[in-house]
């Protein structure tokens, strides 16, 4: 009989190793018994794309597999897949670009490139017919975005509503339960990896923004961008706040909401007419 051993390896190419990648580099480690059993063919790290060699990282990665040129190593013949980790728009939408032109599938978690520039890379990814994963965009560790597009292809949705950004449920939660300040909240939530690169991206609602933007393209079949969507952050609430929530049984919370509306109401959104709709 064949096993997973028995397959090529599958080449993973992480970019990034932070936060986020840091977490994926263990996982390929650590599980690649259980995940070379359940992909059928077993998962090898080709490389791991670093800004600087010498930084301290929550995972050990063999120096050999270490590298500053991340253009080069998604260029690479003996890599299948990309994961980007590195957040932010460039270089991580060219890298992305370069990946599925060199025939790798990508994996990204990097809701605001997707938010602003989405058509662009599953466009890119359709021509050269490889797969474009984001689960991680929105709500990690929940599967939301797959079931919206897969399991709910067929049903018309008219309303998302939840709390999609960790670092200010984070503040809010720790100023309401545990009455501390702001700034205390924000560098605990920083320290614990749950806050972006600059958490003004956080706590300035940009973050859910481009989550509320993902959300809306799949839910609605449409293209909707972070710069569309109404933007509300929660460096304005104060303990006071919190007290008049609380003496109203409520509590303050950060939510991401996407309605839609019927087609001549103002504002409301035409679907996506060409085949750009996010895969
Ligand atoms: N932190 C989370 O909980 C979380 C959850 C879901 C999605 N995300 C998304 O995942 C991505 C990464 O987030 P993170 O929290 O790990 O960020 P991070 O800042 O901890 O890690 C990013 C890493 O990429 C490195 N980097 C930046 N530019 C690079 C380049 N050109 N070449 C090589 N390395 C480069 C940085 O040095 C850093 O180590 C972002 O798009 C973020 O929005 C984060
Ligand atoms: N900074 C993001 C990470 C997860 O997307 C958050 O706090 O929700």
């Amino acid at each position: 009989m064949e096993t997973a051993g028995d397959q090529r390896p599958l080449r993973v190419a992480v970019l990034g190793c932070g936060s986020v990648g840091s977490q994926v580099v263990r996982l390929l480690q650590d599980q690649s018994g259980d995940l070379a059993a359940r992909i059928g063919a077993p998962l090898e790290l080709a490389g791991v794309a670093v800004r600087r060699l010498d930084a301290a990282r929550e995972v050990e990665v063999p120096p050999g597999l270490l590298t500053t040129d991340a253009s080069g190593l998604v260029a690479r013949d003996d890599v299948d897949l990309v994961v980007e980790v590195i957040g932010g728009i460039e270089p991580a939408r060219s890298l992305i670009l370069s990946a599925l032109e060199h025939g790798c599938s990508v994996v990204t978690a990097n809701k605001a490139l997707l938010a602003e520039d989405g058509p662009t890379l599953f466009e890119a990814a359709e021509k050269v017919g490889r797969d474009l994963y984001y689960e991680a965009a929105v709500a990690g560790a929940i599967p939301i975005l797959r079931p919206l597009r897969e399991s709910l292809a067929g049903d018309r949705v008219t309303r998302v509503i939840g709390i999609v950004n960790g670092t200010t449920n984070f503040i809010l939660d720790k100023m309401d339960t545990a009455g501390s300040g702001f700034a205390e909240a924000l560098e605990e939530a920083q320290e614990l990896g749950y806050a972006e690169a600059d958490p003004t991206a956080d706590v300035e609602g940009f973050d859910a923004a481009a989550k509320a933007a993902i959300l809306a393209s799949l839910a609605f079949h449409s293209r909707v961008t972070a710069a569309d969507v109404h933007r509300e952050g929660i460096t304005d609430v104060t303990a006071a706040d919190m007290a008049s929530a609380r003496a109203m049984g409520a509590v303050v919370k950060l939510l991401a909401i996407a309605e839609l509306r019927p087609p001549n109401e103002p504002g409301a959104r035409r679907p996506w007419p060409c085949g750009c709709t996010p895969r």
